[in-house]
């Protein structure tokens, strides 16, 4: 591993020179165990305690196979499909390993009694499998999570609906939370020049989820003018919205829950923010009883700050707690474009409110491959930036993921694995300049 590293610091190492580095038997990565999946058992989800589930282990380096590649992991991130898979909800992360390991003789490594975490990295490329042209030992580049086996007609229009689609480091094994990662050699591509390693490893999942969700034709196809109400604004996926929506000609009218959060978002550049917290949202009376009442307040809140007009897109994440309200104050005709249900993945709305005012609910997961290039393109062209707050060490992975569980983090939390420290890695020092108060924005708050 040592000298892997120093290969990478080195900058004048070729691609014949990283083809040549012996890789080490075994590698350090950030696991559950499937021997503990029931260790929560009975806990309410806010007690299950990701520090309790999150290991550190020493694992053996997989066999490459074609199409694939190994990188050494300088950086990666903490998302939240780490959080489910740290306290075994919706459901444990075993059960996908095993059923991709029953597609071939080759995926057969992946199920395993370990589970090697993570879905973001930036890196350098170590080996490529045969087959694999367009990556070579030494590259330095950013991965996305969409893994696809893409032999069915079914994935060829949009890689995200192939039967076969998984989300690398969740539904497989091998992920980016560790010195060493496996992935196809479709999920590469270029890392941005201007940033540091845990700055590019920083937007990846959630950048790509956000750019399909609200720009790509496949989510909400936002335009110029629309109105978009972000939940979470300043959070993972909310942070990436908030900045496409400003670069877009859109108004984001960002929700969050404090005013530090607010003050984020506005940082960003946004005008119109609503903190949830403060002004005492009650959109469920009980268990089983939404408040219709505090849907319209929250709609007369957002038409103050619209001057009148209603929302032409919701950015919803949230789920059950704040389904009901994105459906009643989306505008007639409007797009409610779902990635996920963290409060609850049973929703209730009242329909009269989508079918008579004619909206329309879209489910969008993750992004294809061009999908992810074009939101990976826009950050190395410095027209979104990460939103990278906190960094932590691998050994402080289950720390990082608990701080994500409990809403304690702003925008994205980091995690370096080769990288010694922070800020190595940036080759474009002028772009860099250009764009630094940007970069730090979410940084130290
Ligand atoms: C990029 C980051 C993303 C995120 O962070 S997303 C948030 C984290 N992710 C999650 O929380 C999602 C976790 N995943 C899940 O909860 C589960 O993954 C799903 C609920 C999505 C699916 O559950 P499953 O049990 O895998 O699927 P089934 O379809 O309910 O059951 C499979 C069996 O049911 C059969 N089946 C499917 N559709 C039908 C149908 N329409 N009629 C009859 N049968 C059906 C299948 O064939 C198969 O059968 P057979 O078990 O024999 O293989
Ligand atoms: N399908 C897909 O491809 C993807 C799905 N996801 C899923 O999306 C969800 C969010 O991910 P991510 O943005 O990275 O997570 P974060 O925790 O970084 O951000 C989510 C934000 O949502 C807000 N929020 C949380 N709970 C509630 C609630 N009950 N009501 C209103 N707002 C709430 C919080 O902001 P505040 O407190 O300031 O309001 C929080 O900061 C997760 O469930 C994740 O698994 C994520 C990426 C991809």
């Amino acid at each position: 591993m040592k000298e892997i590293l120093e290969a990478i610091q080195s900058q004048d190492a070729t691609s014949q020179d990283f083809a040549a580095l012996k890789l080490p038997e075994s590698y350090r990565g950030v696991t559950v165990h499937k021997d503990e999946t029931e260790m929560f058992a009975g806990l309410q989800t806010r007690e299950k305690d990701p520090r309790e589930s999150l290991h550190l282990d020493d694992v053996p380096l997989p066999e490459l196979g074609p199409g694939e590649a190994l990188v050494a992991v300088m950086a990666s991130s903490v998302n939240y499909n780490s959080v489910w898979t740290s306290i075994f909800e919706p459901l444990s992360t075993f059960g996908f390993l095993e059923r991709y390991g029953r597609v071939s003789e080759l995926t057969r490594r992946h199920d395993l009694p370990y589970h090697v975490i993570g879905s973001d990295l930036a890196g350098v490329v170590l080996r490529t499998g045969p087959g694999v042209n367009a990556w070579n030992p030494g590259d330095e580049v950013v991965a996305h999570c969409l893994s696809v086996e893409l032999e069915s007609s079914d994935g060829h229009n949009d890689t995200m609906l192939d039967p076969e689609q998984r989300i690398w480091g969740f539904e497989t094994n091998f992920g980016g939370l560790a010195e060493i990662a496996l992935v196809k050699s479709n999920q590469l591509m270029p890392k941005p020049d201007h940033l540091s390693w845990e700055e590019a490893a920083a937007p990846g999942l959630v950048n790509s989820t956000a750019y399909r969700q609200l720009v790509s034709r496949n989510g909400a196809g936002m335009k110029q003018g629309d109105n978009v109400l972000i939940w979470g604004a300043s959070g993972g996926l909310g942070s990436y919205a908030t900045q496409f929506a400003l670069a877009g000609g859109a108004t984001p009218i960002c929700v969050v829950s404090s005013p530090e959060k607010a003050e984020i978002c506005r940082r960003m550049g946004a005008e119109a923010v609503i903190d949830r917290n403060a002004e005492g949202y009650r959109f469920w009376k009980d268990e089983q009883n939404q408040d219709p009442r505090e849907w319209k307040r929250f709609g007369k809140r957002i038409r103050e700050l619209t001057g009148g007009e209603d929302v032409d897109i919701v950015f919803e994440h949230p789920g059950r707690e704040t389904f009901g309200a994105s459906v009643y104050v989306t505008r007639k005709g409007g797009t409610i474009v779902t990635c996920a249900s963290t409060s609850g993945y049973n929703h209730e709305y009242d329909n009269r409110y989508l079918w008579m005012s004619l909206k329309r609910i879209i489910g969008s997961h993750f992004a294809n491959y061009r999908e992810a290039w074009e939101a990976n393109r826009l950050i190395a062209k410095g027209k979104i930036h990460p939103t990278l707050s906190k960094v932590y060490s691998l050994e402080e992975t289950g720390q990082a993921a608990y701080d994500v569980h409990r809403n304690l983090h702003q925008g994205k939390v980091g995690v370096l694995a080769l990288a010694p420290e922070e800020g190595l890695g940036v080759r474009d020092h002028e772009m860099r300049a250009q764009h630094l108060d940007a970069i730090n924005r979410f940084r130290n708050i």
